[in-house]
């Protein structure tokens, strides 16, 4: 049977758009809960700027904090190599930089444009390699940009290409605002998959305006079996205006089994892991299939 490689976002993605700062203790406790429900890649920690990010500054204690489960890549996001250096004296495994496919936001959210950041990397991924770090690499604003608007897909193409030929082992795409469609999404796979082989690229997708599972559902039948999700739906991006959360990770689990993909995900353990951070964060919880199952 046709598996589908799961990376939960939550703890990272999810979080980071917290207005109050979300305690180190929760922070871990969610990451133990994800490990436990069988995601074997959990997104945990980010470190950028405190001063840009202060809801990641906390990354190095949640990686310290962990009980680390075998078999599970906790990985973190680091924009230069600095953060290289202090995620890896933190114990990821894994880690990303993050770029984008607009000139605009790549400005507004790593203060430096898409040029500047690929050279950024040079050193990040250098220093990776040596010491047998895979590397993930991210392109936002592949379906548009809050600033620019509509993003064409040679220019998401030309940004994942030159990810995939530094040397990242996988590239995400990431529909940071959520306004792509699957027709949109579809085009867009269909030039970046002339740069990149499919089975290195991961769907990124945000629920902003309703159509990430749709979207998803557009790239999975092109045969992409990478996808990013995020439980409970949380997630944002504090570079992008009205960006709201992530494709649910238990609303992707229950398209996946319905469809005969294997995830290795309790989808019932889930559910309760959703359940439980929305109350710690006193939100209602953003995936229907939590509300479901919960209810
Ligand atoms: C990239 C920078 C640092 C450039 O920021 P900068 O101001 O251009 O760079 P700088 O080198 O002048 O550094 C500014 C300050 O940050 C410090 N600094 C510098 N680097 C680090 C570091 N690694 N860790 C900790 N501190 C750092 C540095 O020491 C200095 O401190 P100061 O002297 O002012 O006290 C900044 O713009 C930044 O941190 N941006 C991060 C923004 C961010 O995290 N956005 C959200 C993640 S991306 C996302 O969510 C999208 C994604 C991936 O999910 C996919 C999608 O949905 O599209």
């Amino acid at each position: 049977m046709d598996r589908v490689k799961l990376v939960e976002v939550g703890p990272r993605d999810g979080l980071q758009n917290e207005a109050a700062l979300v305690p180190t203790d929760i922070k871990i406790a969610l990451v133990e809960r994800l490990a436990d429900c069988g995601l074997r890649h959990i997104e945990t920690a980010s470190f950028v700027s405190p001063k840009w990010v202060p809801q990641m500054a906390d990354g190095a204690a949640v990686l310290a904090g962990i009980r680390r489960k075998a078999g599970v890549v906790y990985s973190a996001l680091t924009p230069n190599l600095r953060g290289l250096e202090a995620a890896l004296a933190a114990g990821a495994d894994e880690v990303a930089v993050f770029t984008a496919a607009s000139e605009s936001f790549c400005q507004k959210n790593i203060n430096c444009s898409i040029e500047q950041s690929l050279a950024r990397f040079t050193p990040v991924l250098a220093e990776a390699w040596a010491r047998r770090i895979r590397v993930r690499g991210y392109v936002s604003t592949v379906l548009g940009c809050p600033y620019e608007g509509d993003i064409g897909p040679d220019a998401v193409a030309r940004v994942a290409g030159a990810l995939y030929r530094m040397g990242c082992a996988e590239i995400s795409l990431g529909d940071t605002i959520g306004t792509g469609t699957p027709g949109k999404a579809k085009a867009m796979l269909a030039a970046v998959r002339r740069e990149v082989p499919i089975e290195r690229l991961a769907a990124h997708f945000h629920d902003t305006y309703g159509q990430a599972l749709a979207n998803l559902y557009a790239v999975l039948e092109e045969g992409v079996r990478i996808v990013d999700c995020s439980v409970a739906g949380l997630g944002g991006c504090p570079y992008a205006r009205g960006a709201s959360g992530n494709l649910a990770s238990e609303d992707l689990v229950y398209l996946l089994h319905g469809l005969g993909f294997k995830t290795g995900v309790d989808l019932a353990r889930l559910v309760e892991t959703g359940h439980w951070i929305s109350q710690q964060l006193g939100r209602e919880n953003g995936s229907k299939v939590g509300r479901a199952m919960n209810g």
